[in-house]
C-alpha cells in the first residue's frame, strides 16, 4: 500500500476498519519494494498513474482505476481532462476493463484501464442491445445517479453532508467526461459513431449507482427482446443480473457487493423502452472489477476476493 501525502503513516489510522489486520505502514512510491510484486492496483488521481508508470518494474501486471487509459483516442483525451497525454505508447497497449464484454482481451493484458463507474453501469445493459442491433443509435438518453463516494476522499466544500444531505442535484450538464467513454464503447459495438445524452447526479448516500437509459428499439423489435437478449448474454455470468419479471433494481440490493442488477421496462411511448441498471460504484464500479479483471490476468479463478454478498439493510 503506496501513499503520498499518508506515506509513513500505520494502516489502521488510515484505514480505522482494518486495524485488526496485521499491515505494514503506508510507503510513498519512491520507497516501495517491488522486488516480490507481480501486479499492482492503480488507484491515483487522474494523471498520476500517466507520471509514476514509466518508473514502475516492467514486468508488472498493472489495473489502473484512474482514467488515464481508457480513452483510445489521445486527443479526445487531452480534450476532456486537459493536458496532453503524457504516455501514449503505453495508450496503445492499455486494455479497456469491462471485464464480461473484453474479458479474452484481458486475460492477456499487460496495462488494463479500468472503466469508469458511469460507463460500466451504461456499458453492461448497452453494449449487447447494440451489439444485436436491437436498439437504434440516436436518442439515446442516459439519466445517472452516484453516492458521494465518487467524488473520491477529498475535502471538497460542495460535498459537505450540510450542502448536500437530503438532496440531488444534476452535474456536468454540459458534458461530463465519461461521456466520451460511454461513447467509444458504444460506438466500437456499433461499428459506427453513436453520441448520448448523459445527465450525473449527485444523491445523498455514501455508496450505489443506478443509471436509467432511454432508448428506442429498432423496427419491429419488442420490450421482451431486449430482455431476452440480455438473459441470454449474462446467462452464465456471476455478477451480472438481469431480475426476473417486473422486479425493479435498487441500489440497496447491490451495495457492497460487486454485483451489477439490471431489468428493462416498458416506456409509456409505443417503440421506446427503458433500462434501469445499478451498480456498487466502488466494486463492480471500481476496485471489484479491479479485482476481476487482474484475477484474469493473473490465470485465477476470475469470482476470487469477490464471492461475498451484498450488505443488507
Ligand atoms: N470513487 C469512485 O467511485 C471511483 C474512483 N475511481 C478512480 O480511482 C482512483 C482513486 O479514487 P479514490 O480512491 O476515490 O481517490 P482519493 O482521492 O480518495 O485517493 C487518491 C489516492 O492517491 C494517492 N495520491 C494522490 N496523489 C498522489 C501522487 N502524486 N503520488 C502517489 N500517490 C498519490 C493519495 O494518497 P494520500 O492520501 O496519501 O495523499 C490517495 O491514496 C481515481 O483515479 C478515481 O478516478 C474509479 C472508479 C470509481
Ligand atoms: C460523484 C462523482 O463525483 N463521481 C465522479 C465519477 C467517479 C468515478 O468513478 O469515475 P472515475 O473513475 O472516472 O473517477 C465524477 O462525476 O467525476
Amino acid at each position: 500500500m503506496t501513499a503520498d501525502r499518508k506515506a509513513g503513516e500505520q494502516f489502521g489510522s488510515v484505514f480505522p476498519h482494518l486495524i485488526t489486520q496485521d499491515l505494514p505502514n503506508l510507503v510513498a512510491i519512491k520507497d516501495a519494494d517491488f522486488s516480490d510484486v507481480d501486479a499492482v492496483f492503480c488507484c491515483l488521481p487522474h494523471g498520476t498513474t500517466q507520471e509514476i508508470i514509466k518508473g514502475l518494474p516492467q514486468q508488472l501486471k498493472i489495473v489502473d482505476l484512474s482514467a488515464d487509459f481508457r480513452l483510445r483516442n489521445i486527443n479526445e483525451y487531452a480534450e476532456w481532462y486537459g493536458h496532453a497525454h503524457r504516455a501514449p505508447e503505453l495508450q496503445e497497449e492499455a486494455v479497456y476493463g469491462l471485464t464480461e464484454v473484453l474479458r479474452d482481451e484481458i486475460r492477456n493484458a499487460r496495462l488494463v484501464a479500468n472503466p469508469g463507474c458511469y460507463p460500466t453501469s451504461i456499458q453492461l445493459p448497452l453494449v449487447p442491445l447494440i451489439k444485436a442491433k436491437l436498439i437504434k443509435l440516436s436518442n439515446i438518453i442516459i439519466d445517472a445517479k452516484s453516492g458521494v463516494t465518487g467524488a473520491g476522499r477529498g475535502a471538497k466544500e460542495a460535498n459537505l453532508y450540510t450542502e448536500i444531505a437530503e438532496g440531488i442535484h444534476a452535474y456536468g450538464i454540459k458534458g461530463h467526461r465519461h461521456v466520451p467513454e460511454v461513447e467509444q464503447g458504444l460506438s466500437e459495438a456499433a461499428e459506427s459513431k453513436v453520441t448520448i445524452s448523459f445527465t450525473p447526479n449527485l444523491i445523498c448516500m455514501k455508496r450505489g449507482m443506478q443509471s436509467t437509459m432511454f432508448v428506442e428499439m429498432a423496427p419491429g423489435v419488442t420490450v421482451s427482446d431486449l430482455y431476452q437478449h440480455l438473459k441470454s448474454t449474462y446467462e452464465g455470468e456471476e455478477f451480472v443480473k438481469l431480475l426476473n419479471g417486473s422486479n425493479v433494481p435498487h441500489t440497496r440490493h447491490v451495495v457492497g457487493s460487486n454485483y451489477c442488477f439490471m431489468n428493462v421496462f416498458e416506456d409509456r411511448i409505443p417503440g421506446r423502452a427503458i433500462i434501469i441498471s445499478v451498480i456498487d460504484n466502488l466494486v463492480k464500479g471500481a476496485s471489484g472489477q479491479a479485482v476481476q479483471n487482474l484475477n484474469l490476468m493473473m490465470g485465477l479463478p476470475e469470482n476470487m476476493g469477490l464471492q461475498y454478498q451484498p450488505l443488507f439493510p
